[in-house]
């Protein structure tokens, strides 16, 4: 009813801040689009579910996240991704690698931060009643 719709709208304020500033953070500027195809031809043969900053917002505006899980898990793809596909000792490997694990380090320290756990639970009762 009208108060689901007014907890889903907090979410996506909630979800579309985190990405906006997750974009802005210049040790994330590798995960702000897709991993270019043209660049990478290989990388959907190693890579089933490609995932960066863009693409969560716009599965935030198509309303595609009920919950802060669901979207925590679309973005555990972007350094998870980065972490396989890039696996080689070699610096340029190991420079993603590293903003990889700040990438996940940062949404959870702000969800951790910033996140109400009795929000969350409002929002997994929607996802359970849908
Ligand atoms: C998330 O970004 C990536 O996984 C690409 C893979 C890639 C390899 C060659 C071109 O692009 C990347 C970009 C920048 N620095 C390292 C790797």
């Amino acid at each position: 009813e009208e108060q689901e719709e007014d907890v889903l709208r907090e979410l996506r304020l909630f979800l579309r801040n985190i990405t906006e500033r997750l974009s802005l953070d210049r040790r994330f500027k590798a995960f702000t689009k897709p991993v270019d195809i043209e660049e990478v031809p290989d990388y959907l043969m190693v890579i089933k579910k490609p995932m960066d900053l863009s693409t969560l917002l716009t599965n935030i505006d198509e309303h595609k996240y009920v919950t802060v899980g669901e979207f925590m898990a679309d973005a555990d793809f972007i350094w998870k991704n980065a972490l396989e596909y890039n696996p080689d000792s070699d610096p340029m490997d190991r420079n993603i690698r590293h903003r990889a694990c700040a990438l996940k380090d940062t949404v959870r320290a702000i969800i951790r931060d910033e996140l109400d756990e009795d929000f969350e639970r409002v929002c997994e009762e929607i996802r359970e009643s849908r």
